[in-house]
């Protein structure tokens, strides 16, 4: 038998001193030398083991229980091919018969480039294995309340902005009448909607009325802008996407669908959407299932859908844009929302409408606006609608030291002409207009007359017929 001065380190006090345990094994896979710290971690002693196969001792089976075969062990390899391997997910057993979790590494000993033995130095990595796992337990309780957080949160939200009252779709004229009795109808029913108008119309207050008027109500109308995500981006926005399903998804994430289960998805800008994201979109509305981004597991949601767009879809679908068969789906009940140069009669209302809340936002008395700047107003053909409305109503607000507005900024004169006037109106309104820009000067040299090529008499006589007339407070 070698004995353990034919591979032992010189210093032995050194072996002796160490806290990691050290085996040395002959050729034969026999102890030849164990070290104070391997007897205290085992419970054998040196003397039982010496000379033994000392894998059938301490390494006799896996961790579950099944046996363990020396000629697997890594030590009994790096014996036969001279190769060192560094070990962590193995365990070593006690004389007591229990056993703990262990790290080690077996490495060769040569002696005149002849391998000689191997030495195998473990360390008991109990604690470490077990604040891993404490650390692994924390972290997915951390990420389990983060993902449930992340849908309370966007719950609550959509809950929030579901409790903004009655209706706000302002409006006494035929087109908004028309409009609401068409959002009656259609509301109480599943059926899809598609809204389509120009940007600024109130294409999203149309979703939320026809959200709050269904049976839906109770549950969240969860909203997605498809033109605010890339395709790739937007599919895990819809559908969720389990852990790891691409670089950064640390979390299991809910989609738009599975938050709008039993309420209201609206899906705003639909035309923006890829036509990879259509062809999804569309299996996802036959099929009412679809599965998260990186898993399997079908879900099935009920929702209702609503889409809005400020393009011509029909012309997009014609044009290859969109998918035709997806443009049907859609458009079940379409729904059309009128330009407010269409409806300049609702103009009065609006502004009084948007004022109240203005009001409010800014903290300050608001009652209207001046005759002239209301004249003004419904004579200018709004490109962005009601929020442009709202916008200029609101610079108008925050500059104004008065209750009643004088607009000063309505962009009227560099706008192209409003479509639908009469001659009288156009005429009407260009008069008024260089009225304002001449400080209502009729006659003179620079007066309104001089400009518009009128003796003052004539001028006068026209603005007359026109029923135009400087307001008291001008
Ligand atoms: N009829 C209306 N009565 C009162 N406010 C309105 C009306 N229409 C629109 N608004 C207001 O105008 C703003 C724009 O409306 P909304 O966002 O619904 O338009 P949109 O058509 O969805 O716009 P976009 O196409 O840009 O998404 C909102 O603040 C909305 O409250």
């Amino acid at each position: 038998m070698p004995t353990q001065e034919s591979f032992l380190p010189e210093n032995r006090l050194l072996l002796d001193a160490v806290s990691e345990g050290i085996y040395g094994f002959d050729l034969d896979g026999h102890a030849v030398f164990i070290n104070p710290a391997a007897e205290r971690m085992t419970g054998w002693q040196a003397d039982e083991l010496l000379g033994k196969t000392i894998h059938n001792f301490h390494h006799h089976s896996h961790a579950d229980g099944s046996h363990y075969p020396h000629e697997d062990c890594p030590i009994y390899q790096t014996l036969k091919d001279g190769k060192a391997r560094e070990i962590s997910d193995e365990v070593f057993w006690r004389k007591d018969g229990s056993s703990f979790p262990v790290h080690y590494s077996s490495t060769p000993v040569w002696q005149d480039g002849k391998l000689k033995g191997v030495v195998a130095i473990f360390r008991d990595i109990s604690l470490q294995k077990q604040t891993e796992q404490s650390l692994r337990q924390a972290l997915e309780q951390v990420q389990a309340l983060s993902e449930q957080l992340a849908s309370e949160n966007s719950l609550l939200q959509a809950e929030l902005e579901d409790k903004r009252g009655p209706s706000q779709i302002t409006g006494s004229s035929d087109c908004i009448q028309n409009l609401q009795k068409q959002i009656r109808l259609v509301a109480n029913t599943d059926s899809t909607v598609l809204i389509q108008g120009e940007n600024g119309t109130g294409k999203e207050l149309v979703a939320r009325e026809l959200h709050q008027l269904s049976s839906r109500r109770d549950k969240p109308m969860i909203s997605v802008n498809c033109a605010a995500f890339s395709a790739s981006l937007l599919e895990s926005e819809l559908f969720g996407h389990e852990k790891g399903a691409f670089t950064g998804a640390s979390n299991r994430r809910k989609g738009r669908f599975e938050l709008a289960h039993k309420g209201t998805l609206f899906l705003d800008e639909v035309a923006e959407l890829s036509l990879e994201a259509q062809s999804k979109l569309l299996r996802v509305i036959q099929e009412q299932e679809f599965e998260r981004v990186g898993g399997s597991e079908r879900i099935k949601v009920d929702i209702r859908l609503i889409a809005a767009t400020h393009h011509d879809l029909q012309k997009r679908v014609e044009q290859g844009l969109f998918r035709m068969d997806l443009f049907y789906r859609l458009n079940v009940f379409p729904l059309k929302v009128p330009p407010l140069r269409q409806r300049a009669g609702d103009i009065p209302e609006l502004v009084q409408q948007l004022l109240r809340s203005l009001s409010q936002k800014l903290g300050k008395p608001l009652a209207g606006v001046d005759a002239v700047s209301l004249k003004r107003l419904q004579q200018y053909s709004w490109p962005g609608n009601v929020r442009e409305l709202q916008n200029l109503l609101e610079r108008e607000a925050i500059l104004t030291h008065q209750p009643v507005l004088k607009m000063s900024s309505i962009p009227g004169s560099q706008m192209p002409p409003v479509t639908g006037q009469t001659l009288a109106e156009v005429e009407a309104s260009h008069i008024l207009l260089t009225l304002e820009n001449c400080d209502w000067r009729i006659s003179g040299p620079g007066g309104v007359a001089a400009v518009l090529g009128l003796p003052p008499s004539t001028l006068r006589s026209r603005m007359q017929k026109l029923g135009i007339r400087r307001s008291a407070r001008q």
